[in-house]
């Protein structure tokens, strides 16, 4: 019967596909500059308990050698292989690769695991995931028992995360490499109980080692990976562990450099984005820029451009990719552009490292990062664009070369480039510590400057985030974590001001717009106001403002957009209603992308805050209980105005202004609360609300108490 032919032939059809593109994947595997090393890594992990591997970019670490440990037999007894990532897309789209390349389902032997999207099974034994993720894993398990493996991938990046998780992985990984030798020979000392005497770290070891001897847990072997790793430093860190390097890369990236230095970088992007595009062969093109205003500027330019040119060359398609969008908006600049276009690919430095966008052939790198400092200080932490580091423009041009030749345009002279620093400040050097401390007291490690850090933190940054933690109540007098507020602010993965916050609320009755701030706050850039626009846009603002300031200001274009969502959703469909809600944000000079991300984020500490107890009511028509709520969260950075009409930050002693973009620009009152302090030529704060004076000493006694 025909439709039987058919049939048949549509599912051999679909088999010799399938077929096709498994032999493909293999071949590709085959060629991959690691594969020659399979054997000689597998030796190395066998006789070496840490180990250290530097390759080229794109020679098939991350996707390879998990798969190389597992078919080696290191998950046999049931032990997982961690693989860890400084960046979420990373880990998503490396572990969809590993997936596809094993032939199997992504969340089963291959899976990963972010913030709030966990795609592992019981059945996973390959799991890629931030290193921040594991982290928290580690809180509710000190032993990473179910880990055989851990890889931290990508260690050049210096994350905090990755300085903290090293730290960590260091003693876990000694503690448990004692506790499985002691099973078999134990000469080690040990106390009455035989229980072996160990305490590093700042961890008392000796109840690690009791669960390590009672569960029989055994070695952990610990790899540190990257293309642009210093490997001697971190080999010294391990205690001379055995640093391994892996030859050669798979296809050639050619680096282009400019004659002169480029006044404007992002004009300067601009003119190689259409002189590649006009000039040179098919394939797509990344560019590095430095925040989500940068992208959509240049999104905008590239526009505009376009319909300047022959019909026959306007086939570009600019697709952009920073943090705060969206994870499926992400995940677009990983499809492939439709057949005869040019993708253009706008990215932060969130694209710089580990991920493998197909089509990339050219990569254009101004060498500029925006990267946040902190003043110990004042507290401040100013987000300052800076040159990049040697590791990073080797990172970059690594995002070309991966699936055949490519070409990096540096948008620098060579001799600049021979300037550089050779790596990247570690951020534990450069951030506020607050959140790192909360997060070692919370795993039991009291000792913060005692800790082994791969790098030590500034001290004085470390006694400042102490200060700091025990003025929101998150630490005891002794420096102890304080149960609960400590312990539930430990839990919640935001700044810890805005978990003090979320907490606050539940007791003000307020928590339900406290959430809707916070989440808004977290957020670039809610509103924009394009220059030839600038009446139209303050207009728009004008309908949402409310004289208390910012922060309801932020609550109402929130309500007023779920208010217009709803709305829409009785008469249309879910994707129509949400397609609405774009026009409504254009309309209205609000940023949709933004708005949507404040939307996840929202429901995601919502369901934080649930599952944590908290009382989730709304203080109804009546702001003032939310009010006070800001003094007595924000209270570290309130301000008073000053004679001269700028203010004087309470805590810092420093002379701000009200940024022109808030509410309370022209009504300056006597006494606010601020969330952000913007340094560019001025010390612009930005986030600003109303309060009186007074709710500061009721509200903030601890603080302004110690004041006087
Ligand atoms: N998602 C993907 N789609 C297509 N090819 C991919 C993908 N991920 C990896 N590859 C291919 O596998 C190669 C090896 O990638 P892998 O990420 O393992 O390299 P790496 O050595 O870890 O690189 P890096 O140091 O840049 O992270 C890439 O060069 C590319 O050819």
């Amino acid at each position: 019967m025909p439709s039987m032919a058919s049939n048949n032939s549509s599912t051999h059809t679909a088999k010799s596909e399938f077929y096709a593109r498994r032999q493909e994947i293999e071949k590709h595997r085959k060629a991959l500059p690691i594969a020659a090393a399979e054997k000689r890594l597998l030796e190395e992990v066998r006789n070496n308990d840490i180990l250290i591997i530097v390759g080229e970019t794109g020679s098939g670490k991350t996707t390879q050698l998990p798969q190389y440990l597992f078919n080696g037999g290191f998950c046999r007894s049931g032990g997982i292989i961690g693989i860890t990532q400084p960046r979420r897309v990373a880990a998503v789209t490396v572990a969809k690769r590993v997936a596809e390349e094993c032939g199997v389902p992504l969340g089963q032997k291959v899976g990963y695991a972010i913030r709030f999207d966990d795609l592992t099974s019981n059945s996973t034994r390959i799991k890629y995931m931030t290193d921040g993720l594991l982290l928290r894993e580690a809180l509710l398990d000190p032993y990473l028992s179910k880990y055989s493996v851990i890889i931290v991938d990508e260690a050049h990046e210096r994350t905090v995360h990755t300085d903290v998780l090293l730290g960590l992985l260091k003693t876990v990984q000694k503690t448990r490499s004692l506790g499985a030798r002691d099973i078999v020979n134990s000469d080690n000392k040990k106390d009455e109980n035989g229980t072996l005497l160990e305490k590093d770290n700042g961890i008392q070891n000796t109840s690690i080692l009791k669960h390590c001897q009672s569960t029989k847990l055994s070695p952990l072997k610990l790899i540190i990976m990257s293309a642009s790793l210093d490997a001697q430093g971190f080999s010294d860190y391990f205690g001379g562990a055995r640093a391994v390097h892996v030859q050669g890369r798979q296809f050639p990236v050619d680096i282009l450099y400019t004659n002169q230095p480029e006044t404007d970088y992002v004009d300067a992007a601009l003119i190689t984005i259409f002189q590649i595009h006009l000039e040179e062969s098919p394939g797509d093109i990344l560019v590095f820029l430095t925040g989500q205003e940068e992208i959509e500027s240049i999104e905008r330019l590239v526009q505009d451009r376009l319909p300047k040119l022959p019909e026959s060359k306007r086939k570009l398609l600019v697709v952009p990719i920073f943090a705060s969008l969206p994870s499926e908006k992400q995940m677009k600049v990983f499809m492939l552009a439709p057949v005869g276009f040019r993708k253009v690919i706008l990215a932060t430095n969130i694209a710089e490292t580990s991920v493998t966008i197909p089509g990339i052939k050219y990569v254009i790198d101004p060498g500029m990062v925006k990267v946040r400092t902190y003043d110990a200080s004042t507290g401040i932490e100013p987000l300052i664009i800076v040159k990049t580091s040697k590791a990073q423009a080797l990172q970059r041009s690594g995002r070309a070369g991966r699936e055949g030749p490519g070409k990096c345009y540096r948008l620098y002279p060579e001799n600049e480039f021979e300037k550089l620093k050779d790596s990247t400040t570690a951020e534990i050097k450069r951030c506020n510590l607050s959140n790192v401390v909360l997060q070692l007291k919370a795993l039991g490690i009291d000792d913060i400057v005692g800790f082994d850090f791969i790098e030590k933190p500034d001290r004085m940054a470390v006694i400042k985030s102490m200060e700091l933690l025990f003025l929101l109540g998150a630490l005891t007098e002794e420096s102890k974590l304080s149960d609960p507020v400590g312990h539930q602010m430990s839990r919640l993965p935001l700044d810890p001001i805005y978990s003090k916050a979320l907490i606050v609320a539940s007791q003000f009755n307020c928590l339900e717009e406290m959430l809707i701030v916070v989440a808004m706050l977290s957020v670039e850039s809610i509103f924009y106001a394009p220059r030839e626009k600038l009446d139209e846009s303050r207009t728009a603002l004008k309908s949402f403002s409310s004289t208390d300031g910012d922060h309801l200001t932020l609550l109402n274009v929130y309500r007023a957009s779920e208010e217009f969502l709803e709305k829409s959703k009785q008469v249309n469909s879910k994707e129509k209603a949400e397609k609405n809600l774009r026009k409504w944000c254009k309309e209205n000079f609000i940023n949709s992308r933004s708005l949507k991300h404040a939307r996840d984020i929202h429901s995601q500490i919502r369901r934080n805050v649930e599952q944590m107890g908290l009382q989730i009511t709304s203080c109804g028509d009546d702001m003032l209980p939310f009010r006070r709520c800001l003094a007595a969260s924000f209270f570290l950075s309130a301000a008073l105005k000053q004679p001269d009409g700028t203010y004087r930050a309470l805590s810092s002693g420093l002379t701000v202004q009200i940024h022109p973009s808030s509410v309370l620009f022209r009504m300056k009152p006597e006494c606010i609360i601020f969330d952000e302090l913007v340094r560019t030529n001025q010390n612009y704060i930005r986030n600003v609300s109303r309060i009186d004076y007074l709710w500061l000493a009721e509200l903030a006694p601890q603080f302004f108490a110690l004041q006087e």
